[in-house]
């Protein structure tokens, strides 16, 4: 791996302001996923790494909580900075763990430091209340102050991004917090630490540890010490983490799996609507959260539909994410390309009809072809179950009450996104689906300035926005007599 600061690729876990291995010295193999070539070797911790981290999380907390809000804020201010500067390098060590083109990696690095300055400056504005009170000889006042330790589990589509969304809320509220990246994707968040320690972070505010995921989360969910729990990943693995957090009573935030529908109506501009489809879809090769997992064209514009979005399709390069014009890079392991193919696989014996694509890529390793599958139905697989790869199934409908129903049909409710120039029926249908965010004639919806998340079993709570510093503040009434 090229890098001009090479001193940003670490193989070691940041406990304490400390680097340093697990405590037996075990560690786990990262590799390239483009390549199958190995990157390095991470450190294989447990429990007890995770009680020494949470430790020195509670043990740092009151000086981080004492410094002033804008205190806090010139340290993230340093951190976003660094970030920036160093991007090409962290776009580097991201497409060489994760495998995403180098261009999408430069944009999760921007975005990733993009939570850092908005809650650099949203910690600035946390304020509190005085309310009218009943009582001449007493004042109701209202405080919101940093909920304490915090414990974040990240996921691998989005090694930096997931992170800071995070990190940047806690540590702008006054909260130290301990983060589990994916096994899959350590580098970027080692990288990460690294920055923060030059900003002038302290020891013990911000700690990242790899290793035994059941055993750190255990210990994470079960210490009394934390008081917070964030989660980015599936919804089977956050209903555990849920359960587990439950004896202690934490604050949590869930952000968890999707399964967005993408409904062109027969209104819509077919143009854009392609283009918002390829962008949704195909984004990471098809391997997040928000992406369009189920694609609903109306009669009207089915065939006209299709025949422009395979065009389109076409169109995608696939490759080594670090390689020159390349738009799709390899799924992130085998069990994720298998996924695809029962997809696929399920889709075929079901009725449906292969526009495109359809088979692992010549390239072999995780590339897969972007694949576009006709006359889909809701006894396929993909109607009920989140795809997180290039597979895009065409679905045909009549009315709008219809897809309606369709849409919602699911225990989802993350993203929906639909294209239609009428007005009325714009209102109708975005007020009328069950997701927590819709995008209405674009396919591109994730900033910092958003509340992102989902409803139903797709999530907890709000990330970005002035609404997720909430997630990592408490209220506390103080009422003020002997007036
Ligand atoms: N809503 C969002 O913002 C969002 C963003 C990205 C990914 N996701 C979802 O995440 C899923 C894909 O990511 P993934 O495969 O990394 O998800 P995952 O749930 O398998 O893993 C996510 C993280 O949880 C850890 N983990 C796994 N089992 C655990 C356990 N028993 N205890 C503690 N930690 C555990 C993993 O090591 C990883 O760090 C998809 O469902 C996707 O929709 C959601
Ligand atoms: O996987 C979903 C993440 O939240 C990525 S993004 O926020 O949509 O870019």
């Amino acid at each position: 791996m090229k890098l001009n600061d090479p001193s940003l690729l670490r193989h070691q876990c940041f406990i304490d302001g400390a680097w340093c291995d697990a405590d037996g010295g075990a560690t786990v193999e990262v590799r390239n996923p483009a390549t199958g070539q190995p990157l390095g070797q991470v450190p294989h911790m447990g429990a007890a790494e995770t009680r020494r981290a949470i430790d020195a999380a509670n043990a740092a907390w009151p000086a981080w909580r004492k410094k002033s809000a804008k205190e806090r804020a010139a340290i993230l201010r340093k951190w976003n900075d660094l970030i920036l500067q160093n991007a090409e390098d962290l776009a580097v060590i991201m497409t060489s763990e994760q495998g995403k083109p180098l261009a999408e990696s430069r944009g999760e690095i921007t975005y990733a430091a993009s939570f850092i300055e908005w809650f650099a400056e949203e910690g600035k504005r946390v304020a509190g209340d005085t309310l009218p009170s009943p009582w001449p000889d007493r004042r109701v006042v209202v405080t919101r102050e940093p909920v304490g330790v915090c414990a974040a589990i990240t996921p691998w589509n989005f090694p930096a991004a997931m992170i800071t969304r995070k990190v940047g809320p806690a540590l702008a509220a006054g909260c130290p917090i301990v983060v589990k990246p994916a096994e899959l994707t350590p580098y970027s968040a080692f990288a990460l630490a690294v920055l923060a320690e030059r900003a002038g972070v302290p020891r013990g505010v911000f700690s990242v540890l790899t290793g035994d995921a059941q055993a750190i989360g255990a210990e994470m969910c079960a210490n009394p010490t934390v008081r917070k729990l964030s989660f980015t990943g599936s919804t089977a693995v956050g209903r555990i983490l849920m359960q587990q957090c439950a004896p202690t009573i934490k604050k949590l935030s869930l952000e968890l799996g999707g399964n967005a529908p993408f409904i062109v109506f027969d209104d819509a501009d077919l143009d854009a609507a392609v283009d918002g489809a390829i962008a949704s879809k195909y984004r990471n090769s098809g391997q997040t959260c928000v992406c369009a997992n189920r694609l609903y064209v109306q009669d009207g514009v089915y065939d006209a539909f299709a025949e422009k979005f395979v065009a389109a399709v076409r169109k995608l390069q696939v490759g080594n994410g670090l390689e020159a014009n390349i738009t799709q890079g390899p799924l992130i392991e085998e069990k994720a390309v298998k996924k695809v193919e029962e997809h696929i696989a399920d889709a075929l014996a079901h009725g449906g009809r292969l526009l495109t694509g359809g088979k692992r890529h010549m390239l072999g390793h995780g590339f897969f072809e972007p694949t576009v599958i006709a006359d889909v139905s809701t006894s396929m697989r993909v109607a009920s179950e989140e795809t997180f790869g290039p597979l895009a199934p065409l679905f045909r409908f009549k009315t709008d009450e219809e897809v309606v129903q369709l849409a919602n049909a699911t225990e989802f409710g993350l993203a929906a996104y639909f294209y239609s120039r009428d007005i009325g029926r714009v209102w109708r249908v975005a007020e009328a689906l069950e997701t927590g965010m819709v995008g209405v004639n674009t396919g591109l919806i994730s900033t910092e300035v958003a509340p992102f998340g989902g409803v139903k079993q797709s999530g907890l709570g709000r990330e970005g926005s002035s609404y997720g510093i909430e997630d990592y503040l408490v209220m506390k009434y103080i009422c003020m007599g002997g007036l």
